[in-house]
């Protein structure tokens, strides 16, 4: 096994950095830098020589050992003072050491999961707790990296081997009396582990826009102010305004947080038929984008004004520029009339439609799960009906069983990890 090591924080100027040695050799080469090491899990000051014997730097080291380390292997740590310069120097001393090499993105947390410290979705809850950016991001990839998913699972599991050997101690026993009726368990097993998948199943879409966020467009006539309320959203000039129709063409885009959930507002062109050949490919653009997105603002000239393009019953109509009519029910990103009120509602709208938001966020797993369902709910009926022979059906859920085992990666899932691992950052 090589050992691998890694600028663990960002790059750039920092307070302190973090430079992370992982694997058999980590001890070795902490000593030629640091010389004597602390004890696992302890820190100490050293100063950091290179080969030579020159100072590279005054730094805190830290180990772990296999037992106890996020990898499961010899770790060291070097928190040093973080500038580029003592970055690099370190950097160069330990490509000098025989038998190390840099690692890949996200290769110290392959090692958690190849030596069994994390389980696939905790991985992937890892990878998105780095990525999140809000607060219900935050709080749902915390749940998942702490096993919330991974834990279910096992539960699942466990249940669904009970009804498996139930039913294969019928096969082997067959020709001897089995005294008591084992279908009956089996039954009660395989509707808990149903009726929690269906409750994980419909939590399903919420939880994974938590994750991948909401699409807010604006849409309206040209000129009616969307731009200039994208920029009072965004608190800064994210669009071009003007007083001439038709000055957005392409779809603007900002992302905020908006009540802890992630919300792009998307700034379109006016919408109208048009000769100019740009203009009318941007107001296709807005119609496309607009009829995509999760919800929609659609900006009034006029009350009897009818919106263009369909609008769902959540929807919300505003008169634009409020400031002008003086309309109660308007908003004007001019003044910022009607902003907050206009933010609130969104946010109301858009938290109840996360509010039964499951374990399940990615799409691998709401597929692994439905997967599932189908062949427990296809073993149920057999055993009901009676019309299929205990063989099958103890088959269809051991089926089931490899399904729940692919999503925690407890069976070989070499074509998934390549893709989570592909989204990971370098040092972690
Ligand atoms: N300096 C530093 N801070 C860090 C990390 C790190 O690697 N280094 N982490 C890295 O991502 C996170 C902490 N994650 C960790 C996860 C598990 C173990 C660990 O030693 N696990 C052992 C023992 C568990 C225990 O003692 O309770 C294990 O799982 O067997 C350590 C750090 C965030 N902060
Ligand atoms: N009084 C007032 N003027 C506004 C308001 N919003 C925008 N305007 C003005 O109306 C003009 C058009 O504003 P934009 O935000 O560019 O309008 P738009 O809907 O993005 O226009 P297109 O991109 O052409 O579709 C500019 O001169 C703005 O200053 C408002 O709330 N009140
Ligand atoms: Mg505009």
């Amino acid at each position: 096994m090589d050992t691998i090591y890694a600028l663990a924080s960002a790059r750039g100027k920092s307070g302190v950095a973090v430079i992370r040695i992982s694997g058999p050799q980590a001890f070795a080469a902490g000593r030629a830098i640091a010389g004597a090491l602390p004890a696992p899990r302890s820190s100490a000051v050293r100063h950091l020589r290179s080969s030579t014997g020159e100072a590279l730097d005054k730094a805190l080291v830290l180990t772990f050992s296999s037992g106890a380390s996020f990898t499961g292997e010899d770790t060291v740590e070097f928190q040093i003072h973080g500038s580029p310069a003592i970055i690099d120097a370190l950097m160069r001393v330990l490509s000098a050491q025989g038998g190390l090499r840099m690692a890949e993105p996200g290769e110290f947390t392959r090692r958690a999961l190849e030596n069994g410290r994390l389980d696939l979705t905790q991985v992937e809850g890892l990878g998105d707790l780095i990525d999140s950016e809000t607060e219900l991001q935050r709080r749902q990839a915390l749940d998942i990296m702490s096993g919330k998913l991974g834990g279910k699972v096992d539960r699942w599991r466990g249940d669904l081997i009970r009804a498996a050997a139930l039913l294969e101690a019928v096969i082997d026993f067959a020709d001897e009396e089995v005294p008591t009726d084992v279908l009956p368990e089996v039954r009660d097993l395989l509707a808990g582990v149903i009726s929690d998948f269906k409750v994980e199943l419909a939590g399903a879409s919420s939880a994974e826009r938590i994750r991948d966020g909401f699409e807010v467009a604006i849409l309206g006539r040209p000129n009616v102010g969307k731009s200039t309320l994208l920029n009072a959203l965004a608190g800064r000039d994210a669009a071009i305004t003007s007083s001439v129709a038709g000055t957005t063409r392409d779809v603007i885009e900002v992302r905020m947080d908006i009540g802890g959930l992630p919300v792009t507002f998307l700034d379109t062109a006016g919408l109208r038929d048009t000769e100019d050949e740009v203009e009318a490919i941007g107001v296709a653009r807005a119609r496309q984008r607009g009829e995509a997105a999760d919800l929609r603002v659609f900006l009034q000239e006029s009350a009897d004004e009818q919106p263009e393009i369909a609008l769902g019953p959540e929807d919300l109509l505003r008169h634009a520029k409020s400031d002008l009519s003086g309309s109660r029910n308007g908003v004007s990103g001019l003044t910022g009339d009607g902003v907050d009120q206009l933010v609130a509602e969104i946010e109301g709208i858009l938290s109840t439609r996360v509010r039964n938001a499951s374990s399940l966020v990615r799409e691998r797993q709401r597929i692994a799960l439905t997967e599932a369902l189908g062949l427990l709910e296809s073993a149920t009926d057999a055993v009901s009906t009676g019309n299929m022979s205990e063989e099958v059906v103890a088959e269809e859920i051991r089926r089931a069983i490899r399904t729940l085992e692919r999503l925690v990666g407890r069976i070989s899932v070499d074509d998934v990890l390549d893709e989570i691992f592909a989204s990971f950052c370098l040092g972690k």
